[in-house]
């Protein structure tokens, strides 16, 4: 379960005007549901935690297995919606220094084809050079340039170290049914392969195998995940009054905020476990709602260490911003501040103290900063880092995903806008069939 409180925004907008957009939220969720809205064609994401079957979890579990007995590396080729959801959730359930110890109870997951970096790709191909790894290639298109280049790489190199035979049991796609350049190497090379269904678009996509599969293989139970997502799917729901619904209430605030000049929200954490839930809500939100020339911008930070950085400017810039803090209720493990008997730091007023104790007050006396400084602040809480919360705020945000966009007037399901730097790209590295746009671009430079 999770909690919003929306207290800390109430001086900046009113409570009367955030309920007043009931009717708007409900005929958001109408269009959802019904299927009546904008982009309609990628709403599978809706009900797919409820539609999640045993048999699939099994085949998924059975599939890391396999991984996990062959590989002691395992490299998940992808990029925005086809990495960013496995990363968010393993970042966010894994040992923080799991790479570096010795003794590992799963395989460690890198992560490639997110990037073009040739000194990345040659660093990761020099640590592979000695080590039993596998590769999963996800892309929903198939077609995904820095995917592809990674995984052209990685396929070569894991044939030449482990043989034919081997690579074909260790190497995973994880794309459409039918088209597209992943779909037909799977297919003509016997790799064990995935579906990404055609109406779950990529940011979208963390509980199909794209995030599933990798998480199973990191050593979580997916079926948790799934059950939390199950659960907030139920809390989210259309018929849930809207004063009782987290993600209505969510979509509505962050709407009305924005009527009133917060063009920016910045999703804080207190746990550098969640940066990268961070950097998977920022695709979300960001490909969702940047369209027509509106939108929120999606920013975030870890706190407290850009209270270090970010911190002046989040007090004193420019009024423009609003905060969404997620809190963790409990912690994993137990560590208490020390008594020294020197008291050189004068750290001893903390001993006895939990670390978590500190890291609360830290994000308590934030927030009030935050609001005296002119910050809108919501608070949304989930008990702990394990496989049900995470799961359950991954489905929050993306059904106030869906409600948000609708109220904002966009389709939140497509993203045009991505193909313009692809198609310069393309045109200036001569690509086939692009020899119009590479004339033009060279007229330019
Ligand atoms: O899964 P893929 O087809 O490779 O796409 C990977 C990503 O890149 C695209 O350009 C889109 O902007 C993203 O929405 C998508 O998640």
């Amino acid at each position: 379960m999770i909690s919003l409180n929306i207290e800390k925004t109430l001086g900046f907008i009113s409570k009367e005007n955030v309920f007043a957009y009931e009717a708007q939220v409900k005929a958001a969720q109408e269009a959802l549901e019904n299927g009546t809205g904008k982009g309609n064609d990628f709403l599978g994401w809706l009900h797919l935690p409820s539609s999640i079957t045993k048999e699939h979890l099994a085949d998924l579990k059975a599939t890391a297995q396999t991984l996990r007995d062959n590989c002691e590396v395992v490299v998940v080729a992808g990029i925005g919606g086809s990495y960013l959801g496995a990363r968010a959730v393993i970042e966010a359930l894994s040992n923080s220094f799991t790479w570096l110890q010795d003794k590992k109870t799963a395989p460690v997951i890198l992560y490639a084809g997110h990037n073009i970096g040739e000194d990345y790709l040659y660093e990761l191909t020099e640590y592979l050079k000695d080590k039993k790894f596998g590769v999963i290639n996800i892309s929903k298109s198939g077609t995904t340039t820095e995917t592809a280049l990674a995984f052209r790489l990685l396929k070569k190199q894991c044939e030449d170290q482990r043989g034919k035979e081997m690579a074909k049991k260790v190497i995973v796609a994880i794309t459409d049914a039918k088209k597209g350049a992943a779909r037909v190497t799977a297919d003509n090379e016997g790799y064990k392969s995935f579906i990404i269904p055609d109406n779950v678009g990529g940011r979208f996509s963390v509980l199909t195998p794209v995030g599933l599969l990798p998480i199973a293989i990191a050593g979580f139970d997916i079926e948790k995940l799934v059950a939390g997502a199950v659960g907030m799917e139920k809390t989210c729901g259309k018929d849930v009054p809207f004063a009782e619904n987290p993600a209505a209430i969510y979509a509505a605030t962050r709407n009305e905020l924005y009527k009133n000049g917060k063009k920016i929200e910045i999703l804080v954490n207190y746990n550098p476990k969640l940066h990268y839930v961070s950097e998977w809500w920022k695709q979300l939100y960001g490909e969702s709602e940047g369209k027509e020339n509106k939108g929120i911008f999606p920013a975030a930070v870890d706190f407290s260490t850009d209270l270090h950085s970010m911190g002046q400017w989040i007090q004193e810039g420019e009024r423009t911003i609003y905060e969404t803090v997620i809190s963790v209720e409990k912690t994993q493990h137990s560590l208490q501040v020390p008594s020294d008997e020197a008291n050189l730091d004068g750290l001893n007023f903390l001993a006895g103290k939990h670390v978590d104790e500190v890291n609360k007050m830290a994000e308590l006396g934030t927030q009030l900063a935050h609001v005296d400084g002119g910050v809108p602040n919501m608070r949304i809480v989930i008990p702990a880092l394990n496989e049900e919360s995470i799961g359950g705020l991954l489905y929050f945000f993306e059904i106030a995903c869906g409600i948000s966009g609708y109220i904002l007037g966009v389709n939140p399901f497509n993203q045009p806008g991505v193909e313009a730097y692809k198609k310069n790209m393309f045109a200036l590295l001569n690509k086939p069939g692009y020899e119009e746009e590479s004339k033009a671009i060279q007229a330019r430079l």
